[in-house]
């Protein structure tokens, strides 16, 4: 392309026939005939890379009003805002996406519900994909992903590839770090949704307010006036974010208890699956829902109004809720004892998410229910107490260990859990946790392994060293049988 073809995105002049071979936000991947956008970071200024990128060849810089830049040898196009700039012109660049796509956000959830709605436009008989933190899953495609919301030049280059593929629906995931970040700016979304709101990234954003501003940027920023929005009204920021929603003249559609679009009725839970009748359009229907986990039921009617808003009948999208399978690692039964005690592994690593995970199992264990857990290092250290306090309030048997302690000193996080977690046993070597909890149990027991999920690595300071939570607990689950 030209640079003229990013006119309306960029300011260029309408003649400029400078060849844009592509698009980037970091200078070390600065090939001939890029487009370099300078962005300030969290650890870096991208400003100070504008050379570095001049000499690999950058057509042009783009940077922030003021970077003060000059003297590159190549034009520099100023902007007010560089990464909302670089995700238009990364979507102008690829040029496809998938015609149907909706974001979610929320504190917990979005994996599920991207992953649900995927399934329910799939037996629908739409080809479509997932987004998110357990990678992309579409037809004829299944990769383990990085990020929960990827930047937007691996996004747009996977958009593209996808909408290529023929995918014509796609559910992404929206972290409040790609919100902020703008990385979604340049998706064009017929829908989006929230689930609930609690205490996450707390490292990141000051305030619970701030991080709950982040994340309403898809309804007042991204979502085209009249778009629907499905929002859970069983939450306590549901209330706050319907009123955002519709003083940015979204179409608001409310799910749950309290819900106007889908109203649950009436749900009973058993161990593995959950009866509920939802109420559509004056229509009861009867579902059962083949997942563990009280909170599914709320993602699956999140997803179900997703499907629904963007055009699968009530009956369709409501049926394929008794086919869903969970997303990996979420409340994933991974296998039981020769006693019949379950072991699940499931991904809470924050504290709403941990208190819902362990309240939803205890009624159906009629022993004790036990969890291994620990706190990521470099991220929010204020919910290590909170976790420990849940664990031991919720828990009879707690087991504190290492979780990617990264570049901190494992002692010290499983300290800060312990303080608020008397009576629970450390142990720091996580395969050691796993296999001594699952030698501990007894019939009528259940065993909780959380926040990996999916995870297929522990990071001890620079270094991932493979490991699977899923892949302990059978080793372990062999070793007792034997
Ligand atoms: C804190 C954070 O969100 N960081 C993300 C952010 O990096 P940054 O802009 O702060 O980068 P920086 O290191 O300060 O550098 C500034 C700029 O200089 C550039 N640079 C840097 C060095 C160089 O030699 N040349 C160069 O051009 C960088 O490419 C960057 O553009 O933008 C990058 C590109 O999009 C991301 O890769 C990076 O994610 C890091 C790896 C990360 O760990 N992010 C996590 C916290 C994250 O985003 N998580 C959310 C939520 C997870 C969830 O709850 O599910 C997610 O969406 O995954
Ligand atoms: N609706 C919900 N309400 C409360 N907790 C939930 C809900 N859905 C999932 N959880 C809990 O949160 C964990 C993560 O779920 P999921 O991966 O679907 O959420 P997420 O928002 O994508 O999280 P992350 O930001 O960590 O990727 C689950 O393993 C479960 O413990
Ligand atoms: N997307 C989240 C995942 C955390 C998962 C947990 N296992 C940890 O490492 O803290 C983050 O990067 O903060
Ligand atoms: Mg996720």
């Amino acid at each position: 392309m030209k640079l003229r073809d990013l006119a309306g995105v960029l300011p260029v002049e309408a003649s400029s026939d400078t060849a844009v071979t592509g698009v980037a936000s970091d200078s070390r991947q600065v090939r001939t005939g890029n487009l370099f956008f300078a962005l300030a970071g969290s650890k870096a200024d991208g400003a100070t890379f504008a050379a570095d990128a001049a000499k690999r060849g950058a057509s042009a810089i783009v940077a922030a009003r003021g970077a003060g830049l000059s003297g590159l040898g190549v034009p520099v196009i100023s902007v007010d805002d560089p990464r909302h700039a670089l995700a238009l012109a990364a979507a102008r660049f690829f040029g496809g996406q998938p015609e149907t796509m909706v974001a979610v956000t929320g504190t917990s959830g979005k994996t599920s519900v991207a992953a649900f709605t995927r399934q329910i436009w799939d037996h629908a008989g739409f080809a479509a994909a997932s987004i998110g933190t357990t990678g992309v899953v579409a037809p004829g495609r299944d990769e383990y992903g990085s990020l929960t919301t990827p930047d937007p030049v691996a996004l747009h280059r996977l958009l593209k590839e996808l909408a290529d593929a023929g995918v014509t629906h796609a559910a992404m995931e929206a972290s409040s770090h790609g919100l902020d970040q703008r990385r979604l700016d340049g998706v064009k979304l017929a829908a989006g949704a929230f689930t609930n709101l609690g205490r996450d990234h707390m490292d990141y954003h000051p305030t619970v307010e701030d991080y709950h501003r982040a994340k309403l940027r898809l309804f007042d920023a991204l979502l085209p006036k009249g778009a629907p929005a499905v929002i859970f009204a069983d939450d306590p920021w549901s209330a706050p974010t319907v009123a955002a929603a519709k003083a940015a003249g979204l179409s608001v559609l409310t799910v749950g208890r309290h819900g106007d679009f889908l109203q649950l009725k009436r749900v009973e839970h058993e161990r593995h699956r959950q009866r509920a009748e939802i109420e559509a359009d004056g229509v009861i229907y009867e579902i059962d829902l083949p997942l563990a986990g009280d909170f599914q039921i709320y993602n699956a009617l999140v997803s179900a109004g997703l499907a629904m808003a963007t055009g699968t009948p009530a009956a369709k999208a409501l049926a394929a809720l008794e086919k869903l399978k969970g997303a990996p690692g979420r409340l994933d039964l991974v296998g039981t004892t020769s006693v019949g005690a379950p072991v699940y592994v499931d991904y809470a690593h924050k504290p709403d998410a941990l208190e819902n995970v362990l309240s939803s199992v205890r009624p159906f264990t009629t022993g004790r229910v036990l969890v291994v857990f620990g706190c990521g290092g470099d991220r929010d250290r204020g919910k290590r107490p909170i976790m420990g306090e849940i664990a031991t309030r919720l828990a009879d048997v707690v087991i504190v260990t290492d979780d990617n302690p990264r570049s901190e000193v494992p002692q010290e996080i499983r300290a800060a859990i312990m303080a608020a977690a008397p009576g629970a046993i450390e142990i720091g070597d996580r395969r050691k946790a796993i296999h001594e909890a699952v030698a501990m149990l007894d019939a009528g027991d259940t065993l909780i392994v959380a926040g990996k999920g999916h995870e297929e690595g522990q990071t001890v300071g620079a270094e991932t060293l493979p490991f699977s939570d899923h892949e302990e607990v059978r080793a372990a689950l062999r070793e007792r049988a034997a």
